[in-house]
């Protein structure tokens, strides 16, 4: 099913048109056109299995480190095609930063975690990558918790703060967009809220995309939903009209607990 959207008076950050992913020979993303807004969080929702993380991570070519893999299609962002472009990867990585399922701290110090990255892109005096470090752990709602202890392994903190953490990590390089693969889902309920809260901050400075197991979480954290079903795009929309007003009976279903 193609179903092509436009966000109404949003500027558009990501224009994903007739985007397709194959596994292989098995067709995992079908035709899928959205439009992600800039500056405001959009949720990919639906059931286990229906293509939810692999269109995330179609956007910034996560994929390409498979080789059976691939992607046909439209993820425009300022001009350029991010699937065929010829930017080094890395550098459309640097541009569309990540966040996944489980925190993946890097095994060195709390300040090397967020130091580390910046480096690869920026040549900054250690005054200046000191100031980067605390206003990329400051905008995670890290800082205090973390502000004596920077030479501590990123392990040694909890899962919540590893997360943010990571999200730190994303955010101190300075992305335009930033994904979020179920970031709470190793999380307890106040590292959640948390997190939660973290992403209402974000979407003043970045473009959010969030994946989510949880349909509360959606409609707490998001401004425009995305409801995927077998790879195909069902329903996208602003996330109250979506919650309240489903225009498709399919939408309906599952965000009444009938289905899924
Ligand atoms: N590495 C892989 N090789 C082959 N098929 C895969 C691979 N990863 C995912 N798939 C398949 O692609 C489809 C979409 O998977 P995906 O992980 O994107 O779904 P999801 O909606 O994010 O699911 P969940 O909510 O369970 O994380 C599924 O049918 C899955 O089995």
């Amino acid at each position: 099913m193609q179903t092509s959207t436009v966000a109404r008076n949003e500027s558009v950050k990501m224009s994903v048109r007739d985007l397709n992913f194959y596994y292989g020979k098995f067709h995992a993303i079908k035709n899928v056109s959205l439009d992600i807004p800039e500056k405001k969080v959009t949720a990919f929702i639906g059931p286990s299995g229906c293509g939810k993380s692999t269109l995330l991570r179609t956007f910034n070519r996560m994929y390409e480190l498979y080789p059976d893999q691939r992607a046909e299609g439209q993820v425009m962002m300022g001009g350029e095609n991010m699937i065929t472009s010829k930017e080094d990867v890395s550098l459309i990585r640097a541009r569309i930063g990540m966040v996944f399922q489980k925190p993946t701290p890097f095994p060195m110090s709390i300040y090397d975690n967020i130091a580390y990255g910046v480096k690869l892109f920026e040549s900054l005096s250690a005054s200046d990558m000191d100031e980067r470090v605390e206003w990329a752990l400051g905008k995670a709602a890290l800082w205090n918790e973390v502000k004596d202890k920077l030479n501590q392994n990123g392990a040694s903190l909890s899962g919540g703060q590893q997360q943010r953490l990571c999200i730190a990590r994303g955010i101190a390089i300075k992305p335009e967009v930033l994904l979020l693969d179920e970031p709470c889902s190793a999380l307890d309920p106040l590292s959640t809220a948390k997190i939660e809260e973290l992403i209402a901050e974000l979407k003043k400075d970045y473009t959010v995309v969030i994946v989510t197991h949880n349909m509360q979480q959606a409609a707490r954290c998001s401004d425009y939903t995305a409801y995927m079903y077998l790879g195909d795009l069902i329903e996208f929309g602003a996330t109250e009209d979506l919650f309240f007003k489903p225009k498709r009976k399919e939408t309906e279903d599952y965000i009444t607990g009938r289905f899924g």
